[in-house]
């Protein structure tokens, strides 16, 4: 006789326990399950997806009906449980059902808090929790404009971006100063403001609501302040509490969860509690992946086998609000004993902050760029100790190598047991047998068969890792996302199209692979222009429409609408004939600025648009490319001609270097360098490409930045001779051409693709000749902007035409327009 398992509750956790008994003792319980909500079990995060128009209700189911009937499960669904016997050992449910049971499993979730404001029974005023709530909004978004979210948290912003997906005009209430309290500090929490704001957001912080106004429906919302808003929606979002009353009314032990073990186990024999009605060491949680660990444990527990218990979990987040990319862990507050570390970027609105304790990371916070959350979650996980080497964790070891542990090494680290996707549960064993054993090839295909990466998507970067280390580079497909929201099409299937059916200009592209909007975007025009080029170089013409800003007027805006000219100084050796000329023509049209560059070369800033051409005419240099997606500089030291120290002419090989790859067009700027020596004056290992000369030969270096997201260069390989150099670099220079995506810098690339897959592609000096007879064709063609516009009337007419904004931000938006 099998013994008998209730369930109460149908949800997330719960479901995830019982499918984790399954596998480890299918035969040994008849279950039953009792679901107040009349639906299977549904994936609950992504009710934000739905709502936000990026998912349907049939995307989000876990389990289908067929799943219980296919495990004998027994589904009271559309029933709710009213009473727990525990003398008995029986459940009685509002349908009058009476359950007994051997064994029971309390899994009753939360409830969201409603704030007892006078009027919040009125229509028009709802959670945010379940299928229901989530089709009263789409509903009444097709008959109402206004909304109101109370509450400024996870839930809340989630709520006002479907709302505002759904053409709602949204205002958030937020009782704190900043939003999302709990989970951001307040310079993230600011910058995640602007962002929202940006995106048709309003906020209304610091607000105490007082009073739902309206008759029977909701027409406002009325502050303590004295203030008001009109509302014809109210969805509050301002916390749960956990569901406790009918273990409370049984008998059970409940604080503000209920009182669980390191087994789950409650005060009441053979009655556990798993999800966040359970209260574990005092701590209720409310996000999904602690569950699913409760759950393992709770099932290791019911199947007989021994377990280690629960020891409690530390948290992560993420907001799922499409542009916006913001995490947190752990302890992420300024407390005595704690010192963070914090890099802030408001350029490009990136914001770093990594909290110690005694040397071990406790807490994180990341806005723009969330790349680091798995790392950072793991190194609080594991406490790993960085006392006087905390830098690292930022800037890698030598304060410039990245983050210390690559995603890479992480999922190496990982037992088969550990979740990889906390939104879904999902193991490492698990993503690895879906590849081994159900042929995925990537992230995409893992996503249909385990749904990992499926919710918030934060576990992209650790499930991209497993596919490389059990597939290896080569045999994985690369993730299939449209380039922009114009297409459906991945950058593989544009490039491939492009090549097989011998595309050769945007329009044709977009018309052939059926662009949704059939004009294009600033996104995908400029990365079409490159990939027709890079795939054709002798039949597509560029199109300058296409390009941004800068490359169209082939210089950099400044900041007062004012352009630069930036002529090209090779290997940064000069002579006196040209400083000669720049300082004539300098002086000519009264150039505000005369500078030295970083790349060592010469910046004349704040001309004026008409004196372009003449400038450039009167200089009789080629174009520098400071404002193009190309090569720029190769960084020299003076080498074994000047410095004691030098083992190699590092002069003559950048210089070399420069000649042979100037006016290559690339998905993003490239800078190459060259040292004499490892002294490595010229920093050629912060660059895409950067020689270093050694005793009898040079290291070339790849993949490195100097810039923002700081990455030191790995080592390609090491060669003897100049002709090797030039042969690695252009095979290497093409390789980049034709597989990164348009925009994305060579550190991204290279350890996107890793640098296993670089050196397999160069390995073979049949392979590397290949790739340099691409390059040399491409180069043999390029011409010189300035030559070609100083020399010919009709370009030099298009080049007058071209209006200047007036403003960077005019030119920014002239980008949006193309
Ligand atoms: C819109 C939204 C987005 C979210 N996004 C995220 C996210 O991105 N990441 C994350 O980690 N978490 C997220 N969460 C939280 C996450 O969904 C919950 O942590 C998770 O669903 C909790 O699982 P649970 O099984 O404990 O509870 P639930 O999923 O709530 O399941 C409990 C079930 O029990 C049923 N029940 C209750 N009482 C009874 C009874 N007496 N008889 C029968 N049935 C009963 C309920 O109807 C419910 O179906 C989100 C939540 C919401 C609402
Ligand atoms: N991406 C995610 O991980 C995600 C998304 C949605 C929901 N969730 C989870 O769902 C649960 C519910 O989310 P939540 O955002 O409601 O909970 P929460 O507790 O995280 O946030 C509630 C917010 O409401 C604010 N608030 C409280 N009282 C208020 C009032 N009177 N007026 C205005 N604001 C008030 C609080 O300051 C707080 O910031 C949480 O457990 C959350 O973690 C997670
Ligand atoms: S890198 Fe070496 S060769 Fe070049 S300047 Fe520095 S010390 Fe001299
Ligand atoms: S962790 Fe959110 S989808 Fe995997």
């Amino acid at each position: 006789m099998k013994k008998k398992l209730v369930m109460i509750g149908n949800g997330m956790a719960g479901v995830s326990f019982v499918e984790q008994l399954l596998k480890l003792n299918p035969h040994r319980y008849d279950i039953t399950i009792i679901g107040a909500e009349p639906h299977p079990n549904y994936n609950r995060i992504m009710l934000s997806s739905v709502l936000a128009g990026d998912a349907n209700m049939q995307d989000i189911v876990l389990n289908d009906w067929d799943w219980y009937r296919n495990n004998n499960i027994t589904l009271l669904a559309g029933q709710t449980a009213t009473a727990i016997d525990t003398a008995a050992k029986t459940v009685t449910t509002d349908k009058k059902e009476v359950v007994s049971y051997d064994e029971l499993v309390i899994a009753s979730g939360s409830l969201p808090f409603m704030l007892p404001l006078p009027g919040a029974d009125k229509e028009g005023v709802i959670a945010f929790r379940d299928i229901k709530d989530c089709e009263t909004m789409i509903e009444t978004s097709k008959k109402y404009r206004k909304a109101v979210v109370i509450g400024g948290g996870l839930l809340g912003l989630e709520a006002a971006r479907g709302l505002i997906n759904l053409n709602m005009e949204v205002k958030v209430v937020h009782i704190h100063g900043y939003l999302m309290e709990r989970q951001l500090d307040e310079t993230a929490a600011r910058m995640l403001q602007s962002e929202l704001e940006r995106q048709g957001m309003q906020f209304l912080l610091s607000k105490q609501s007082d009073t739902i106004l309206g008759k029977k429906r909701v027409t406002g919302l009325s502050f303590k302040d004295g203030s008001q808003v009109e509302a014809d929606l109210i969805v509050m979002a301002v916390g749960i509490k956990p569901n406790v009353q009918l273990a409370k009314d049984s008998g059970i032990e409940v604080n503000r969860g209920i009182v669980v073990d390191d087994h789950l186990q409650t005060s009441v024999q053979n009655i556990y509690s798993v999800g966040e009605c359970a209260e574990h060491r005092g701590i209720a949680y409310g996000l999904v992946a602690p569950l699913y660990e409760q759950g393992a444990i709770l099932a290791k527990q019911l199947a007989g086998v021994e377990n280690e218990g629960y020891h409690g979990s530390v948290v992560s987040t993420k907001l799922k609000v499409s542009g916006v990319n913001v995490f947190s862990a752990g302890r992420f507050t300024d407390e005595p004993g704690t010192k963070a570390l914090r890099v802030q970027d408001d350029l490009d609105g990136i914001y770093k902050k990594v909290v110690f304790q005694n040397g071990k990371v406790v807490g994180a916070v990341l806005f723009g760029d969330t790349a680091d959350g798995s790392r950072l979650f793991s190194l609080i996980r594991k406490g790993e100790d960085f006392s006087g080497r905390e830098k690292e964790v930022l800037f890698g070891p030598s304060g410039g190598a990245g983050a210390v542990v690559s995603s890479a090494d992480l999922v190496a680290d990982m037992s088969g047991d550990e979740i990889v996707c906390g939104c879904n549960g999902i193991t490492k064993d698990t993503i690895i047998e879906a590849i081994t054993e159900q042929s995925c090839v990537s992230v995409n295909e893992i996503k249909a068969c385990t749904k990992a990466s499926g919710s918030c998507g934060g576990c992209k970067p650790l499930v991209e890792a497993i596919l490389t280390s059990t597939l290896g580079a080569d045999n994985v497909k690369t993730i299939k996302e449209g380039i922009c929201g114009c297409t459906k099409h991945s950058r593989d299937e544009v490039v491939e199209a492009i090549k097989k059916m011998h595309l050769t200009t945007t329009k044709e592209v977009m018309h052939v692979m059926e662009w949704d909007n059939p004009e294009g975007c600033s996104k995908c025009r400029p990365a079409l222009n490159y990939y027709l080029g890079m795939a054709w170089p002798e039949e597509h013409e560029d199109e300058l429409e296409s390009r941004f800003v800068n490359e169209r007027n082939h210089a950099n805006i400044q900041k007062d609408g004012t352009f630069s000219v930036v002529p090209r100084i090779y290997g940064g050796v000069t002579t006196p004939e040209d400083l000669k000329k720049i300082a004539t023509v300098a002086e000519k049209y009264n150039v505000p600025m005369v500078k030295f560059t970083g790349g060592q070369r010469i910046d004349l800033l704040g001309v004026k648009k008409e004196d372009l051409p003449h400038m450039w005419r009167e200089l009789d240099m080629p174009s520098g490319y400071a404002y193009g997606k190309a090569l720029r500089t190769v960084k020299t030291c003076v080498g074994n001609t000047f410095c004691r120290f030098g083992t190699q002419d590092a002069i003559k090989m950048g210089i070399d270097m420069e000649k042979k790859f100037e006016r290559l067009n690339t998905p993003h700027k490239v800078k190459l360098a060259v040292s004499g020596c490892p002294r490595n004056c010229s920093e050629a290992t912060i660059k895409d490409l950067g020689v270093v000369a050694i005793d009898g030969g040079w290291e070339i270096h790849v993949g490195g930045n100097g810039g923002m997201k700081l990455r030191a260069a790995e080592l390609l390989v090491k060669v003897k001779t100049e002709e090797e150099v030039l042969e690695w670099t252009g095979a290497y220079l093409q390789f980049y051409r034709e597989t990164a995506n348009f925009a994305e810098r060579t550190s991204e690339w290279a350890g996107r693709i890793g640098l296993g897959a670089i050196k397999k592609a160069l390995e073979t000096k049949e392979d590397r000749e290949a790739l340099v007879a691409r390059i040399d064709k491409t180069l043999a063609l390029t011409k010189d902007p300035w030559q070609q516009i100083v020399e010919s009337d009709d370009l030099r007419k298009a080049f007058d035409a071209l209006t200047a904004p007036a403003s960077p931000e005019a030119a920014a938006a002239g980008d949006a327009a193309i």
